[in-house]
């Protein structure tokens, strides 16, 4: 029997960085086969854009696949099954396996996924990699709100200690086999040295911490794990539980329950579209004074830039706002398309006011 082919997860939070890791990776991947599944919170598609206008042949447009119709762990039989089957009918078949989940997608779903028949004796899990927005964990953008949760919990002793955020990235620590301290470049070697002692703490035992710029680390240290994830998920607790209930009076209610524990109605996307933009840098200032009036987590997108012929790829994480040119246009319509992802409850008129003022 062939060996398994070995499939690594790549996951973290709303613009840690997975998709410049990947891109690195594919960019020294020395002749190894990767495929890519990538899946993205919100419709723009622009995560598989970037990486297919990267220019590079190694980011060929034949091994890019996009599942695009919902969050990856919701909809790992209907998108996630087929496309793996898809993939592992290849001839010749890839080498390696690269998923790059949503930021808001949970690992543990997707992993337990490998589980399955006709899965399992084809693919194992190489190993889960978690990246880590280094900067905005030390700022204490996921941490438990304590002051907020002592108030409420004065009032009533059953309420959820923890915010949607501090959830996703317990889950996603948890699950990791190895995390990436990425955006060291924004932290002190003090700062990088606290959070990967924290991480490593935090994680399941064993668990390697490293830390990187822009994502890039050896090949051979992020592929190659053969840890084989989908066999030990227990130790992988989940704070997400997923009840499935068989009783059959509850079944009415299956949908919306799973939706509510799953935790992805905490959170929103929508998209802005406008014409050209006469002048970019007022444009970044625009973006950043929207964001910082506005609870909005990531905005990214193009921006057509009058008298370029360039679109502009634009991308913002928290207050953070980064531009660069990165391909023609071409025949696609010379218009700004911005994809803005926030907790739910997000006032979508006034921030599309902001944009297209
Ligand atoms: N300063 C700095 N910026 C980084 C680093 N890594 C990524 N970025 C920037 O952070 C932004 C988000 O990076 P992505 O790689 O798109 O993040 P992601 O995790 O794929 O984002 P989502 O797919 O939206 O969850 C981009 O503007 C990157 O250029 C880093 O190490 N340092």
């Amino acid at each position: 029997m062939a060996a398994k082919i070995p499939a690594t997860v790549v996951t973290g939070f709303l613009g840690a960085g997975k998709t410049t890791l990947i891109r690195h990776m594919l960019q020294n991947a020395q002749g190894k086969r990767i495929a890519l599944i990538i899946n993205e919170f919100g419709d723009l598609g622009v995560d598989g854009d970037i990486l297919k206008g990267c220019g590079d042949e190694v980011c060929s447009k034949d091994d890019i696949v996009e599942l695009s119709n919902g969050c990856i762990c919701c909809t790992v039989a209907d998108d996630f099954i087929p496309t793996m089957e898809q993939l592992l009918a290849r001839d010749p078949k890839p080498d390696h396996i690269v998923i790059e989940t949503s930021g808001l997608a949970l690992p543990q779903p997707l992993v337990r996924a490998f589980n399955w028949p006709g899965i399992s004796t084809k693919v194992t899990v190489d190993g889960v990699v978690t990246v880590v927005d280094g900067r905005a964990v030390t700022d204490g953008q996921f941490a438990h709100n304590i002051a907020a949760v002592d108030a409420q919990r004065a009032q009533d002793e059953n309420l959820d200690h923890e915010t949607p955020l501090s959830e996703l990235f317990e889950d996603q620590i948890a699950c990791a086999d190895m995390i990436v301290v990425n955006k060291a470049d924004l932290l002190t070697d003090d700062e990088v040295t606290t959070l990967v002692t924290k991480l490593k703490t935090d994680a399941r035992a064993g668990v390697q911490v490293v830390k990187a710029s822009m994502g890039a680390l050896p090949v051979d240290v992020l592929l190659g794990q053969g840890v084989g994830s989908e066999s030990d998920l227990e130790a992988r607790h989940e704070i997400h539980h997923h009840h499935h209930h068989h009783d059959d009076d509850d079944d009415h209610h299956d949908d919306h329950h799973h939706e509510h524990e799953h935790g992805h109605d905490e959170f929103e996307s929508f998209i802005v579209t406008r014409g050209e933009i006469a002048d970019s840098a007022a444009f970044v200032s625009q973006v950043t004074d929207t964001i910082r009036a506005h609870n909005i987590l990531r905005l990214k997108g193009f921006v057509a830039v009058a008298g370029k012929p360039m679109r502009q790829t634009l991308q913002a994480v928290g207050p953070r706002v980064d531009t660069y040119f990165d391909q023609p246009f071409g025949d696609a319509p010379r218009e700004t398309r911005l994809v803005v992802i926030g907790e739910a409850g997000l006032d979508q008129a006034a921030i599309t006011k902001a944009l297209t003022a």
